[in-house]
């Protein structure tokens, strides 16, 4: 691969400000009243500066749903047992995961990455392969991974999104799998926004009262065993964090670099963007938050982003469902900003 992470990040240019103010002067030529059409044109405005292109073509899109395993499930913090990672692996590469189904709908791809499932695939065909190791370690006791493992799967992220890219892949949407995800994502809430854990800390796959109050302990207790350093975002994602978070911070990365729109999914996306924002803040710009999650939280973390979600349809899945709906929203806004006759055009009488 020949990058570090630190290369990944100098490649990212901020969007040039000038290229929304032309965008929504198109839009305000469109038969409507000014503005009218609220977050599709603040989305089709942004997709232009994102991209640089003043006519886009409707692009083509891919969610990228990376799975690995966490260490810290010993700790009884999710409630269905690790086994569903792999199990739900098969079940996206024969296309009947929710995931693959909004896809579907919305005419995006899915592409599933093994980045560190404790399970043997063999080969598959669709499945890409790039596993670093067979799950983290148990946070609770120690560093999840090395600084070079959290780097190497930021890595595999960085370098899948510069291959869409160059594929002309033109909207890249995040999905992960991987059962107890949502502790290392609420540890790296914790750290990078510095709320208390019990604020950022949600049920996951729905734990009770118990498990719930175990979970929170089990993150505090990390955090004052690893005391992961906020301003050394890498360092939180190595000791606090996961394998498929770390790909999706690469993904954004990789993405905001070939200057592809990235469409975040659920707390764990969240999770991934604060890692990625801290690593290199000129990303944030590329980021659309497809929805705000059940997970306690989110909230949090798009207060800290400085982002609205889109949607708030109560989901708490993951896997790049909400990444799915995302997509079709930034498509339709796509349609509306090309294919919407202008007062011009239309004969159409404009504001008194
Ligand atoms: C059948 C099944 C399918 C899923 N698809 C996504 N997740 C989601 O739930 C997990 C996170 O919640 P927790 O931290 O509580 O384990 C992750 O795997 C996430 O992708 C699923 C979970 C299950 C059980
Ligand atoms: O917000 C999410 O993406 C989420 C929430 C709970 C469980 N899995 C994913």
């Amino acid at each position: 691969m020949g990058m570090s992470v630190q290369a990944a990040c100098d490649r990212i240019q901020s969007p040039d400000p000038k290229l929304l103010a032309k965008a929504q002067a198109r839009l305000d030529c469109l038969t409507k009243p000014q503005g009218s059409l609220g977050r599709l044109e603040e989305v089709a405005a942004r997709y232009v500066m994102m991209t640089g292109e003043l006519k886009p073509a409707i692009p083509r899109g891919v969610v990228f749903t990376f799975a690995a395993d966490h260490g810290v499930t010993k700790e009884g913090v999710s409630a269905y047992p690790r086994e569903v990672t792999p199990q739900m692996v098969l079940n996206f590469l024969r296309g009947g995961a929710g995931v693959n189904v909004l896809a579907r709908h919305a005419g995006v791809g899915v592409r599933v990455v093994d980045i560190g499932v404790d399970h043997d695939f063999g080969t598959l065909p669709d499945l890409i392969s790039k596993k670093v190791m067979r799950g983290t370690r148990n946070l609770l006791v120690e560093p999840a991974m090395t600084r070079a493992e959290a780097e190497q799967s930021v890595l595999i992220g960085v370098e899948l999104a510069t291959q869409a890219a160059q594929e002309g892949i033109g909207l890249i949407g995040t999905g992960d799998m991987g059962i107890g995800n949502t502790t290392p994502s609420a540890a790296i809430t914790a750290v990078m926004t510095g709320r208390p854990v019990s604020d950022v800390t949600g049920r996951g796959t729905g734990i009770d009262d118990a498990g719930h109050a175990r979970k929170v302990a089990v993150i505090q207790q990390a955090l004052d065993l690893h005391r992961p350093d906020r301003s050394d975002a890498l360092d939180v994602l190595a000791k606090v964090g996961g394998l498929d978070i770390g790909g999706l911070v690469g993904l954004i990365l990789g993405a905001a670099a070939a200057r592809v729109p990235v469409v975040l999914d659920g707390f764990i996306a969240g999770a991934a963007a604060l890692i990625a924002v801290g690593l290199q803040p000129r990303c944030r710009e590329y980021l659309i938050a497809s929805h705000r999650s059940v997970e306690r939280g989110h909230a949090a973390i798009f207060d800290h982003l400085g982002v609205r979600p889109l949607l708030d349809l109560d989901l708490r899945l993951g896997e790049g469902t909400g990444a799915c709906l995302g997509m079709s929203l930034v498509c339709a806004a796509l349609k509306i900003y090309t294919e919407m006759a202008t007062f011009g055009e239309a004969g159409v009488s404009e504001k008194a």
